[in-house]
Formats: structure tokens, C-alpha cells, sequence
């Protein structure tokens, strides 16, 4: 059983702590989804969990190993991370791109082979860009790109994926695509993290739930009994009503305009 447990994680960019005492778990299988007003650390937070800042307090443990002690390479095999709106600008193309993505598993004499050729192939499917295959990546709109990041980080294999607002600029058929993809990576057994500002998302694909609230407490509960119009309405200090839809056999979490 893989694991991601933190243990009163901190991280200051400057004087004060922006996240502060975090104690977030995730197992393989499970779904963790942080949600937080903007600007209140969840980028922050994926960074710290994610090894791309090491300077953090407390401890950040991948399987019992202290995160900012694995050697690069080898979190890499076992991590991947799709970071918030990141620009791709390169000409190579979707396979290309989604190909380099394999290099760590290679020495720098070896090419990658026909079984990552099989593996780019499947993950072009899953994404469903197939018709982009050979597109130059700079080609490509912001929603094309955002599912190739997590392509690219699908390559990887890994046990644990994290990723940073992945449906921030996709339609809604798009967003169900990545949605179910989270849930069919979860069925194979990886540990998946995504921060996103849409608690709907969470009661689709989410078994826990962590809120980053503005006192700078994180508190981490099973979906359904954190999420609630009292503790969303208090996380993002707006009016949130849920209602429960037949149709969709789950609640639904709307804004009030006033
Ligand atoms: N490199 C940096 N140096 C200093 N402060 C930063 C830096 N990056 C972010 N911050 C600050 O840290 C706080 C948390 O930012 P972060 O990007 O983690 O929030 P967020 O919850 O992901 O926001 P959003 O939902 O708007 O993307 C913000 O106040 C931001 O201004």
C-alpha cells in the first residue's frame, strides 16, 4: 500500500507561514481533493507534496522515505505532477513530447523503445488527442495543452499523481473526461491529489476531502461529511447552497447571488 502522509507541514515563502501545520494522508486508491479560496496555498501546498519546494517544515513522507531525501530519479518513478497552467512552448509534437517524458527510465546512451511507443500510444487515446498526435505542441489551444500535461505525466506510470487545478481551462465535456480518468487511474490503485475551485468535482470523484481555510487550518474529512453549505460557505465567504438532484442521484453545490 502506497502512501503520501504529512506531518504538520509548513512552508513560508517569507516571514510568515503560508500553509501551516498541514496533516493531509492519501493511500493508493484514494482521491484527495483540496479546495481554498484563491491565493490561500493550495499551488503552495501541491508544490511542497510534489518536491518542487523543498524548503518546507514538518515532514513530507512517500512511503515512510522523507520526500526531500529521494533522489530525483527515483520520485520521479514514483510521483508526477501536472502544474497549474503551464505554457508549452515547443514544437515538438503531442507524441514527441509525451515520449520524452519516458527519458528518466532510460540511461542517457538508450532510446526509448517500442513498449514507450505503446505507452505514449495508449495515453494519446486516453486523453483523446488522438488527432493531435503529430500537431507541433505550440499548435495547440490552452485546453489541448492542459490535457497533454497530463499525458505527459501519465507516462510516468506513477503511484502518486498530483495535480494543480488539471480542469481549470477545459469545457464541460472535457472536464468529465479527466474526472473519469481520475477515477479509472484510483481503480488501478494510484494515490491521486487535485487541488480545484469546483466542489462539485469533489463529490464526483473525491473519498476525502481537505479545506484550506483563511485562520491557515487545513481540516481533512471524507467527502460527505465535510463537504456541507455551512463549511463552504465559511471556506470561501460567499452564501453556497446545496441541493440534492434525482437526476444525478448526488448534491449539488450552487452560489448565491443575493
Ligand atoms: N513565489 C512566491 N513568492 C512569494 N509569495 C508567493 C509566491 N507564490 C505565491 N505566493 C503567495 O502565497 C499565497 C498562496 O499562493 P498560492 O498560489 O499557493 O495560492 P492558491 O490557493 O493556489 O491560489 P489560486 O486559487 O488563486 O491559484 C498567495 O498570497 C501568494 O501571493
Amino acid at each position: 500500500m502506497f502512501s503520501l502522509v504529512t506531518d504538520n507541514l509548513s512552508f513560508a515563502y517569507k516571514d510568515s507561514n503560508t500553509i501551516d501545520n498541514v496533516n493531509l494522508k492519501v493511500e493508493s486508491g484514494q482521491v484527495l481533493v483540496i479546495l481554498g479560496p484563491n491565493g490561500i496555498g493550495k499551488s503552495t501546498l501541491i508544490n511542497c507534496l510534489s518536491g518542487v519546494f523543498s524548503k518546507y517544515k514538518g515532514s513530507i513522507k512517500l512511503d515512510n522515505d522523507e520526500l526531500k531525501k529521494i533522489d530525483s530519479k527515483k520520485l520521479s518513478h514514483k510521483l508526477a505532477l501536472v502544474s497549474q497552467g503551464v505554457n508549452i512552448n515547443t514544437n515538438l509534437s503531442l507524441f514527441d513530447y509525451l515520449l520524452l517524458g519516458r527519458s528518466s527510465f532510460h540511461s542517457i546512451f538508450s532510446q526509448p523503445n517500442k513498449n514507450d511507443e505503446i505507452l505514449v500510444d495508449s495515453i494519446i487515446t486516453k486523453i483523446g488527442l488522438e488527432s493531435l498526435k503529430f500537431t507541433s505542441m505550440q499548435n495547440m489551444s490552452g485546453g489541448q495543452k492542459q490535457l497533454a500535461n497530463i499525458g505527459r505525466a501519465l507516462v510516468q506510470e506513477p503511484k502518486l499523481l498530483i495535480m494543480d487545478e488539471p480542469t481549470s481551462a477545459l469545457d464541460y465535456k472535457n472536464q468529465v473526461k479527466v474526472l473519469k480518468l481520475v477515477k479509472s487511474l484510483s481503480k488501478q490503485g494510484i494515490a491521486i491529489v487535485m487541488s480545484t475551485h469546483d466542489p462539485n468535482q469533489a463529490t464526483m470523484v473525491a473519498d476525502s476531502v481537505g479545506l484550506l481555510m483563511s485562520n491557515k487550518t487545513y481540516n481533512q474529512g471524507s467527502t460527505n461529511v465535510i463537504l456541507n453549505d455551512q463549511s463552504l460557505s465559511k471556506l470561501y465567504q460567499t452564501p453556497i447552497i446545496s441541493t440534492f438532484s434525482d437526476d444525478l442521484q448526488r448534491n449539488v453545490f450552487g452560489i448565491e447571488m443575493g
